[in-house]
């Protein structure tokens, strides 16, 4: 059987004057090897696209993290210099491509502004500037130009009992690593929490009745999926639905 076909969601960065369409590596490295699937990355050309034309023709979709904010507009608040940097063309390809691929049942792996988008997609809110408030831990990445450093291994979470990321990973704790200055706020519209830190941010969702697989991560198993035994086992399950996903996409 061909392999599955992976939308993968792309930062706008302005570079020699001109606007790119960009991702990073790892989450490329990740799908094809940690999923045994083809990465496509998806330019975020917003309503000029559209995305039902794209989304008939592969098996799953990946959503980025990025450094760049969900802009707060989005989830009725008000935008600031200091919470940026925002990037309004993803903004405006990725939420209203995973509420489509989610309705479409077709697999979707969103990791940390992915599903900060997924939250907000559905109609959720987001907490900003989380190191500022009452009670929460400090989940920005480590200062380092070390890449390896930034992305370590930073807390433990809980894995939520009897969920989608239980049935993946089982119901031991694990520690994750952490590079996010916003989380979930307000849940969206048939999410389920399906890991806490022990601060109470929320970790990882899936999106209940969903008529495919959906999870969604606020820390980065792309970054050590070839050496991190859960990160392996969730881009494992994330290729598993592709190809399950194709065969029923190429049977029809
Ligand atoms: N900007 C959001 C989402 C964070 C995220 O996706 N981080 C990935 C990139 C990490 C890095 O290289 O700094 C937030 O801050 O919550």
């Amino acid at each position: 059987m061909t392999k599955p076909l992976v939308l993968v969601t792309a930062d706008v960065k302005s570079i020699d004057g001109f606007n790119w369409h960009a991702v990073i590596s790892t989450y490329l490295h990740a799908i094809l090897k940690g999923s045994d699937a083809i990465p496509m990355i998806l330019p975020s050309l917003g309503v000029e696209m559209d995305l039902d034309a794209a989304l008939d023709q592969v098996d799953g979709v990946v959503a980025t993290g990025a450094r760049s904010n969900v802009n707060p507009q989005l989830y009725g608040e008000v935008p600031t210099e200091e919470n940026g940097p925002y990037d309004p063309d993803r903004d405006a390809t990725t939420l209203p491509l995973l509420k489509r691929a989610i309705e479409r049942g077709i697999p979707v792996f969103a990791i940390c502004r992915g599903m900060q988008e997924l939250n907000v997609a559905l109609g959720g809110t987001l907490h900003t500037e989380i190191q500022a408030m009452t009670g929460r831990r400090d989940h920005r990445a480590p200062q380092s130009d070390n890449q390896d450093e930034r992305f370590r291994i930073a807390h433990p979470i809980e894995v939520a009992p009897g969920g989608c990321l239980e049935k993946v990973l089982g119901a031991e704790p694990f520690e994750v690593n952490s590079l996010h200055r916003q989380a979930v706020g307000d849940l969206g519209n048939g999410l389920t929490i399906e890991a806490q830190a022990e601060d109470g941010t929320v970790e990882a969702v899936s999106v209940k009745d969903s008529p495919g697989y959906v999870l969604a991560t606020q820390w980065h198993p792309e970054y050590w999926v070839t050496t991190d035994g859960p990160s392996k086992k969730l881009f494992a399950a994330f290729g598993d639905a592709a190809r399950a996903y194709r065969e029923k996409r190429l049977a029809l």
